[in-house]
């Protein structure tokens, strides 16, 4: 063949910068679009031997190098697949793979990055040119007879064709690295591109570097070299029967995946071919302590080629909260991510995976309720998310809820509110800190009473959604308000009482110096008791609220606090003070009976908490 010179259907000369800075953010994509245009070149070998079109050799090796040469400034990928003919070089190269990247950029140039298509399937072959100056194929076609061809560009929108040397079947692709792409010369960075693109493709891929320096043994003699390994996992775990595969191949995958040395709680494997082809492997990770965020990583994979990660047009937004690989080969790719977003398709996927995660979930609850609740401290944040952010979710496991009681166990709502119905009805009693919170869960254990524990950040708004469902149960924090079950009987009639009441108030302000400060007096069982702090739940809420938000600038200190001190009558101190109003130490028996109350409530402020120390000192001191 003649040297055959010719120009891209190209429009634009400019075209190769636009898209160049427009794929800045990723450009490392190149990569997997040669690795797996040389995977295709495979495949499509592979299928020709099948339908008998070709003989292959019988030590043929199927596998793609790719070849770092930073002296000759040149990254290479080299396949042994199909070949192109020079026929088929002017239709694919010059025309189909221009053409295509023409089409592609007319169709998103505009959009930038908010509306960008998914990893941008459908740039092929052209994406080379977001990192080389010049590209050169050499490709000799399986066809018998077939003669090499050699094609160059240097991404003007200029070709050159001559005849090629290629003297085995396949293609090789080298590209002249640009100076502003150099990161591409190094090995490792080479490496890592191909792990997280290219690590599940269904060709051996090998990394070879020509100028890394050859390993002495100790005699300083060149080391018989490794057998090179490939970079990837040719046959991921997903495509195998969930029957076929054991406990320790999901452990093995999901360490090797996502390089997480603690072991998965448990996993799913979705298999589906009708109406849709979606395979995968979601893991429910282990977390790692309490202050761990839980973040999870769904891989998305379009025929073993690597997407994108965390693709929340596709994946339920709660169900990344998990570990996983979901390859789905029928999903529209290379639209934009609103297109997605509105696709009924999509939808179906997404609500399938969402099926499949509860009906594992259920099952779990039915045939292995010990491991279930044992799991539960790690899942229950994933499920209430999921219950709040999709109600068809919320329908499939409000049953399978687990609340974890004071006395240790877990319970669903009904069995909660059953044992507890004679002492408190349609109430759930929680407790947001434990260690706070403590002289609450004393008082209610003494009183064979269980509260349940909500103390992580998902638990309020899981309260308030519960109680849009279940619109007959109600939730209190156990500091809330005092159940009948605390309260011993009280013969004092309710006028006397309220006269009571509003002296004992008095001498409280007085000594504390708060004319706000709200008094009530019952006659509690647990006479050890002088006092606590009660704050009816709705205003709690507020408070909560006002914290969280900053309320619009609003300062805390305005926030009317409701907080009411309630005494016991039947303590001695609390007699003491009634009987003697006016006596010297009563006022330091109010304070100190209010800083206990309170410290049981929540943390003291620093110079309220100084005071406390002070007078405690000095009240030790009166005992000598
Ligand atoms: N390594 C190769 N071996 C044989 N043919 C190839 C090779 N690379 C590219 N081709 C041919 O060039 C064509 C265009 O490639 P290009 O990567 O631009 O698009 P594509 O692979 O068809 O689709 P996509 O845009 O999804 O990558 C391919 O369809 C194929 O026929």
């Amino acid at each position: 063949m003649n040297t055959e010179k010719g120009n891209l259907s190209i429009h634009s000369e400019n075209i190769f910068p636009i898209i160049k800075k427009w794929l800045y953010s990723d450009h490392d994509i190149f990569v997997r679009e040669l690795i797996s245009n040389g995977c295709d070149a495979i495949t499509k070998l592979k299928k020709l031997e099948v339908m008998g079109e070709t003989t292959l050799a019988d030590d043929n090796v199927f596998k793609i190098e790719v070849i770092v040469d930073d002296k000759a400034g040149t990254l290479t990928f080299k396949d042994n697949g199909i070949g192109m003919t020079a026929e088929e070089v002017k239709q694919y190269i010059n025309q189909i793979a221009f053409s295509g990247a023409e089409d592609f950029l007319s169709k998103y140039k505009d959009k930038a990055n908010e509306d960008q298509i998914i990893g941008h399937f459908g740039l092929g072959f052209y994406s080379a040119f977001m990192v080389a100056d010049q590209v050169q194929i050499d490709t000799l076609s399986f066809s018998e007879g077939a003669q090499a061809v050699r094609w160059m560009s240097d991404g003007s929108s200029e070709y050159e064709m001559s005849d090629g040397d290629r003297t085995e079947r396949g293609t090789t692709i080298t590209l002249t690295i640009g100076e502003d792409s150099k990161e591409f010369l190094n090995e490792y960075t080479v490496r890592s591109t191909i792990q997280k693109y290219c690590s599940l493709m269904p060709i051996d891929i090998f990394l070879m570097n020509p100028n890394k320096e050859e390993p002495k043994d100790e005699n300083g003699e060149p080391k018989e070299p490794a057998e090179p390994t490939p970079l990837n996992d040719t046959h991921p775990l997903y495509l195998k029967k969930p029957n076929e595969c054991t406990d320790e191949e999901y452990k093995e995958f999901y360490r090797k995946t996502f390089m997480d040395f603690k072991e998965p709680l448990f996993w799913i494997h979705l298999n589906m071919d009708y109406p849709f082809n979606l395979k995968g492997i979601l893991y429910f990770p282990k977390l790692g302590n309490q202050f761990d965020t839980m973040e999870g990583q769904i891989k998305l994979y379009n025929n073993q080629v690597f997407v994108a990660d965390n693709i929340k047009e596709v994946i339920p937004e709660f169900l990344l909260l998990l570990k996983g690989v979901l390859d789905c080969p029928d999903l529209p790719l290379n639209v934009s991510r609103s297109f997605l977003q509105n696709d009924g398709f999509v939808k179906k996927i997404s609500s399938y995976i969402t099926k499949k995660v509860a009906d594992k979930l259920n099952s779990l609850y039915k045939n292995d309720k010990e491991s279930y609740e044992k799991f539960w401290d790690d899942i229950h944040p994933f499920i209430k998310f999921g219950c709040l952010k999709d109600d068809k979710f919320f329908d499939k496991t409000k049953d399978i809820i687990l609340y974890k009681t004071t006395t240790g166990d877990y319970v669903t709502l009904p069995e909660y509110l059953e044992r507890n119905r004679e002492k408190h009805e349609n109430k759930v009693y929680y407790v947001t800190d434990e260690s706070l919170q403590a002289q609450y869960v004393k008082i209610f254990k003494d009183h064979d009473m269980e509260a349940v524990i909500m103390n992580t950040t998902i638990d309020q708004p899981f309260i308030s959604h519960m109680e849009t469902k279940e619109t007959e149960t109600k939730f209190a924090r156990i500091d809330a308000d005092l159940t009948d079950t605390l309260k011993d009987e009280d013969d004092t009639s309710e006028e006397d009482n309220k006269q009571l009441v509003e002296e004992v108030q008095e001498i409280f302000r007085k000594a504390l110096s708060n004319e706000q400060l709200n008094v009530s007096l019952e006659n509690l069982k647990a006479e050890d008791i002088s006092g606590m702090i009660l704050l009816p739940e709705e205003s709690r809420r507020m408070q909560d609220m006002s914290k969280m938000y900053g309320m619009f600038g609003m300062d805390n200190a305005m926030m009317p606090t409701n907080e009411s001190l309630l005494l016991n009558k039947k303590n001695k101190l609390v007699k003491y003070i009634i009987d003697n109003k006016d006596h010297e130490n009563t006022a330091i028996f109010c304070e100190q009976i209010y800083d206990l109350a309170m410290i049981s409530h929540k943390q003291l402020a620093p110079e309220a908490m100084t005071k406390f120390i002070e007078r405690s000192n000095k009240i030790l001191q009166k005992l000598i």
